[in-house]
């Protein structure tokens, strides 16, 4: 990887600010926001039903359905815009995708807490692809045991986070809410499910 590692130890993640132009993210903003299958889904939260904050949809390879924060998630069939970001996805990464999760945060009040993504489908080391477009927002990392040290990261339209080798054992992360915001953010993560 010729990227450098943003995390000091126990992990790997890795930014490349500018995988697609503006105009191309410009133009998979809008087509991600249309042609989405979007829906608000209830989460478990110490016991009781609630909303989560931002839309979600799931896509994928038929055979793979997913289980995700207590919820299972039947996948739609890619279609052509996700199809052409995962193709570059892939080669950048260097590793083929089985699914995604979309999430669209309409906007700063719309949020994803602290979380990792370790369930057993996706391996032991897994690597996970994050593509963003839309308004820019802070993804923070913050190591597991610890709670410290807290990696901040401006997550910016067209840009791709690679999290690698054993970061969802030792690092959480979330989107956090913010008052800065007015703009709709959608976020891409490209996973291999395993089985
Ligand atoms: O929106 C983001 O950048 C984070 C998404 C995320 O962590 C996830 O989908 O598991
Ligand atoms: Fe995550």
């Amino acid at each position: 990887m010729t990227e450098n590692n943003l995390l000091p130890f126990d992990g790997e993640a890795y930014l490349f600010p500018q995988l697609f132009t503006a105009a191309e993210s410009d133009t998979f903003f809008r087509r991600l926001q249309q042609e989405t299958a979007w829906k608000q889904e209830p989460i478990k939260m110490f016991g009781k039903e609630v909303m989560q904050p931002r839309l979600t949809a799931w896509y994928g390879d038929a055979d793979k359905s997913y289980t995700y924060s207590g919820i299972t998630m039947q996948p739609r069939a890619w279609n052509e815009v996700l199809t052409t970001i995962k193709t570059k996805v892939e080669s950048a990464a260097q590793q083929v995708f089985s699914s995604a999760l979309l999430n669209y945060y309409r906007n700063g009040q719309d949020s994803m807490g602290w979380h990792r993504d370790n369930e057993k489908q996706l391996g032991i080391n897994p690597v996970i692809a994050s593509v963003s477009f839309g308004a820019a927002r802070t993804f923070k990392l913050r190591h597991y045991e610890k709670k410290a040290p807290v990696v901040s990261l401006e997550l910016t339209h067209g840009s791709l986070l690679l999290m690698a080798g054993t970061t969802q054992h030792h690092w959480e992360h979330a989107l956090p809410k913010t008052t800065k915001v007015q703009e709709g953010r959608i976020n891409i993560t490209f996973r291999k499910i395993l089985y």
